[in-house]
C-alpha cells in the first residue's frame, strides 16, 4: 500500500479499560476514499477500535496515525478539528430539540455562522428530514434519526467517519439508504470504518475487511473477496469464527 494513500494506521495498539486490556498490538491501515468494516464476534473489541480512534481511550502502548501524523492522546475536540467524525451505536440525538437545533448543536466547534451555511447542504442528502427540520428529532422515524445522526457528522466535512453498528432499529430499505450515502461519501474522498453486524450487505459497499477476535487482527482482504469466499456464513454468522478465520489470515 503507498502510504500516500493510507488515512487511517493502527500501530501495535494495546488499549482497554483500566486493568483490562481488549485491543492486543492491533495493527492495521485503512485507505483514503474507502470504508473498512470491521467484523468479529461479539466482545472481540470492534467498538473499542472506533472509541480508540475518537479518543474516548488512550492506547497504553503503540500508536494511531490520521495522515501519517499521531493522533493517540488527542482530546475529542483536536480530534474533530482535524476531520474525525463519531456516529456511536444507538440514539444519540437531543429527543427534545428540533432537527434544526440538533444540527446546530453538531456545528459547535464550526461556530454558527458556518454551521448555518452548512446546514442546507448536509439537509440534501436527506430529503425526508429536510421537511421536518422544526419537528423534535424524537418524533423522527428511527431510520430519520441515524440519518440525522450522519447529517450532523457531516456538517464537520470529515476526512473520516467512524460509524458503529449503523443499522440497528432500521427496516432494510433505511438500511439500504444509508450504506448507499456512505459509499457515496467515501467515493468523494471520506474514509469510512464501520462496525455492522449486517455482514453480507455491508460487504456489498465495503472495500476492504477486517476481522478482530480478542483484539487482535485475524483477517484482512477486500470485501469483495470475502464476499465471494463460500464459508463466509461459517466464518462470521455461525460463530465458528476464529479456527476458519485464523486459516484465511493476512
Ligand atoms: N466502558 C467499558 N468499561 C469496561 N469494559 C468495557 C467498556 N466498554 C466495553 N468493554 C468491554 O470491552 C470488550 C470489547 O468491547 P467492544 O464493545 O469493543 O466489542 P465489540 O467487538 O464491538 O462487541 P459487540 O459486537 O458485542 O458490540 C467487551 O468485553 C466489553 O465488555
Amino acid at each position: 500500500m503507498n502510504t500516500q494513500d493510507t488515512c487511517i494506521e493502527f500501530k501495535d495498539v494495546v488499549a482497554g479499560y483500566k486493568d483490562f486490556m481488549i485491543l492486543n498490538n492491533l495493527s492495521f491501515k485503512a485507505k483514503r476514499g474507502t470504508i473498512t468494516l470491521l467484523l468479529g464476534p461479539n466482545g472481540a473489541g470492534k467498538s473499542t477500535v472506533l472509541k480508540a480512534l475518537f479518543g474516548l481511550l488512550k492506547p497504553r502502548q503503540g500508536d494511531i496515525l490520521l495522515d501519517g501524523v499521531s493522533v493517540a492522546g488527542a482530546t475529542q475536540k483536536q480530534l474533530l478539528a482535524q476531520g474525525i467524525a463519531f456516529v456511536p451505536q444507538g440514539r444519540n440525538l437531543f429527543g427534545q430539540l428540533s432537527v434544526f437545533e440538533n444540527l446546530e448543536l453538531g456545528g459547535i466547534t464550526l461556530g454558527m455562522k458556518t454551521t448555518h451555511e452548512r446546514i442546507p447542504e448536509v439537509l440534501e442528502f436527506f430529503p425526508r428530514v429536510k421537511e421536518r427540520m422544526h419537528s423534535a428529532a424524537s418524533a423522527l422515524s428511527g431510520g430519520e434519526q441515524k440519518q440525522l445522526e450522519i447529517g450532523r457528522a457531516l456538517l464537520l466535512r470529515p476526512k473520516v467517519i467512524l460509524i458503529d453498528e449503523p443499522s440497528i432499529g432500521l427496516s432494510p430499505m433505511v438500511v439500504a439508504d444509508v450504506f448507499k450515502l456512505l459509499r457515496r461519501l467515501a467515493d468523494q474522498g471520506t474514509t469510512v470504518l464501520m462496525v455492522e453486524q449486517n455482514v453480507k450487505s455491508a460487504l456489498k459497499i465495503s472495500d476492504e475487511a477486517i476481522a478482530l477476535e480478542s483484539g487482535r487482527l485475524v483477517l484482512q482482504k477486500p470485501a469483495s473477496e470475502l464476499l465471494a469466499d463460500p464459508n463466509i456464513e461459517r466464518l462470521f454468522l455461525g460463530g465458528a469464527h476464529q479456527s476458519n478465520a485464523q486459516a484465511s489470515t493476512v
